[in-house]
């Protein structure tokens, strides 16, 4: 089992009879995904889910995961979610496969954030990865522009020689900070500029951080 399996699998032994679960995004959210399916089918699980992205929800309805629209629920017991980076302090960012937007909602609606990585994204300070910041199409030039005076490069994402366009259609800009010691503060100028819906820091929202490493082993850490 690889390092990504091991956190998603860990994570998903928490989830309890009842439960009501968010689905997260990416490569390691697809083991917790798969894991999820497998006890919903073998164990007779019952959850009720919601996911972070269309790939994600297309994922749990192949695998007969019972999901859910937010009309019939107002909060979540539990989400599991993967991150591009995670520091001591179980800040994160997000948004590398372009969903950071519907992971933060669902975030913010969920009781026990569990975040599982790979021992790769585990740092001392958040910034080497590219930070995705979610924008609005109309003036995004402009939007660009103010980024920068924050001190963050910003490279539209793009894909297929053409701009990538999210779930919700809108564009990413991946900003280069070097480094983000303060994301709390990063996170509050970013989301005041006219034109960003929203950015990658995930902050103070990682109850249980579980790592995998390569050796076969994890780590749990806990807020
Ligand atoms: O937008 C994507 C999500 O934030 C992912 O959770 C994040 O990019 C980590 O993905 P992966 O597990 O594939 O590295």
């Amino acid at each position: 089992m690889n390092a990504k399996q091991l956190a998603a699998e860990a994570a998903v032994a928490l989830i309890k009879d009842g439960m009501k679960v968010g689905l997260g995004t990416g490569s390691t959210a697809y083991f917790a995904i798969q894991k999820i399916g497998q006890r919903v089918q073998e164990e007779g699980l019952k959850v009720t889910c919601i996911a972070t992205s269309i790939q994600s929800e297309e994922l749990a309805q192949s695998l007969k995961i019972p999901m859910v629209g937010f009309e019939q629920l107002e909060r979540l017991d539990i989400t599991i979610d993967g991150a591009d980076e995670a520091d001591h302090h179980l800040q994160l960012i997000k948004g590398g496969g372009g969903a950071l937007l519907r992971e933060k909602i669902i975030a913010y609606i969920t009781d026990h954030y569990v975040t599982i990585v790979d021992e790769s994204k585990y740092v001392e300070t958040l910034g080497k990865f590219y930070l995705p910041v979610e924008i609005v199409p109309f003036g995004w030039q402009r939007t660009f522009d103010h980024i920068k005076t924050l001190g963050g490069a910003p490279h539209l994402r793009q894909r297929d020689n053409a701009p990538y366009i999210t779930d919700n259609g809108n564009y990413i800009l991946d900003c280069d900070f070097k480094t983000i010691p303060d994301p709390e503060s990063l996170q509050t100028k970013l989301n005041l500029i006219p034109g960003v819906v929203e950015c990658g820091l995930f902050v103070n929202k990682t109850q249980t951080l579980i790592i995998g490493y390569n050796d076969g082993s994890i780590k749990t850490h806990k807020k």
